[in-house]
């Protein structure tokens, strides 16, 4: 797939960075072009891989952001996209949307600027283009607090409604111990990366390198084109350096193995991408549709395999809907099986992040009413015998 990548908040450009950091170090193909979005200039300058004229400051001249970011307002964030909309359609502008597929915009749904500008953005972006729109977005952890649960909840119902997908990034189930949050963060970018990469930068091959089995955008296109939220799983395994072929590839032993070993050891590979830990842990059963890529060299990928592999997620996605696909790459040493739960709606996290918003909406709304009343018995004397001079 060929994608126009916007990054809004810091999270959403460091992903966009990241995605394209991945793609250079692999030799794919996928962000034919890329922009960030930001309310803070110094987050704007972080970006390793975006050129200078791809950055966009929005809210430079609004009394509340002035190039410092909205903190973690998320009605600021959609005010100042709304303003300075005709900056951002200008940058867009020069994207040469005949040479995309599809526009992903990515945000950090727990901010200000992600969370409030990036609807905006998609709803101005689907004013003058008809390509799907996809969002890639990632849900605060728990341990947070209410404020970005708050804005995630809700950021994530104009996200749904607007995209034609909506990928979901959990900080909560990706956090690891003993890490400050920026080596967790770096991670974590590194593995959505990773995932997001190998699964659209597939259909992207050299034309001599096109088999019968390759994967075709269209198919992903198709298998996203369900809408809601959807969950990848990935898993991948080294090669043995190249010896005589297939066999020798896939097992470091000399010996050769029977096929039905090598069909195995890929049934095994796609097990593990979706038992090991999805971008967002979810119900795999209750996916509408599904979609693996194999990313290796394609001799390895043994056809009964990916067969009975694509037969195994039939039956735990409890969907006829399943495609497989190769992303052949002749010279990787490993091979990679990354697989699309697509419109899962049974995520345990989403729940708990809408709770916790409601939670923290109430305590708002009642420090709020609170608030106002202390003001006022703070500065009126007992008897309210004083008036204000003005
Ligand atoms: N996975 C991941 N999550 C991040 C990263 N940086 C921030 N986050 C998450 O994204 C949320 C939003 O943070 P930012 O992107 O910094 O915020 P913003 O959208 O720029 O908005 P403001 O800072 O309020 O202007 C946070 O609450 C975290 O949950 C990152 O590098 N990786």
């Amino acid at each position: 797939m060929k994608l126009a990548t916007i990054g809004v908040g810091n999270a959403g450009s460091k992903l966009i960075d990241r995605m394209i950091e991945f793609e250079v170090e692999t030799g794919r193909n996928l962000c034919r072009h890329a922009l960030v979005i930001n309310t803070a200039r110094t987050d704007l300058a972080k970006p390793q891989n975006i050129p200078e004229d791809r950055r966009v400051l929005i809210g430079d001249t609004h009394h509340k952001a002035r190039g410092h970011g909205v903190g973690g307002d998320a009605e600021i964030g959609a005010e100042v996209a709304r303003t300075d909309i005709d900056e951002i359609r200008r940058v867009f502008d020069d994207v040469e949307i005949h040479e995309v597929d599809a526009v992903l915009v990515a945000a950090g749904l727990g901010g200000g600027t992600g969370s409030g500008a990036a609807p905006v953005v998609i709803e101005e972006i689907q004013k003058m283009y008809d390509e799907p729109v996809y969002g890639l977005g990632v849900l605060p952890g728990k341990y947070e607090g209410g404020r970005p649960a708050l804005n995630a909840a809700r950021s994530l119902q104009s996200f749904v409604t607007k995209v034609d997908n909506f990928i979901a990034f959990d900080n909560d189930a990706w956090r690891s111990r003993g890490q400050t949050i920026e080596q967790g963060y770096e991670e974590m970018n590194e593995e959505l990366a990773t995932r997001i990469v190998t699964l659209l930068a597939a259909g992207e091959v050299d034309e001599s390198e096109v088999g019968e089995n390759a994967m075709d955008s269209s198919d992903i296109m198709r298998t996203l084109e369900v809408g809601g939220v959807s969950s990848i799983g990935y898993a991948s395994t080294e090669l043995a350096p190249a010896k005589q072929g297939l066999l020798s590839k896939f097992n470091e032993s000399d010996q050769p193995e029977s096929e039905s070993t090598d069909a195995a050891k890929i049934k095994g590979l796609v097990r593990r991408a979706v038992n090991s830990r999805l971008t967002v842990p979810c119900e795999i059963s209750s996916a509408d549709r599904a979609l693996i890529v194999f990313a290796g060299p394609p001799e390895v990928i043994s056809r009964k395999g990916v067969e009975s592999a694509r037969e195994w997620l039939e039956n735990a996605a409890d969907t006829v809907d399943v495609l497989a696909g190769d992303d052949p790459r002749p010279d990787s040493s490993t091979l990679a099986a990354v697989v699309l739960l697509s419109n899962v709606t049974e995520t345990p996290r989403i729940d708990e992040i809408q709770s916790q918003a409601v939670d923290a909406q109430n305590k708002i709304r009642e420090q709020d009413a609170v608030r106002e009343e202390e003001i006022q018995s703070l500065i009126t004397d007992d008897d309210d015998d004083l008036d204000p001079i003005v």
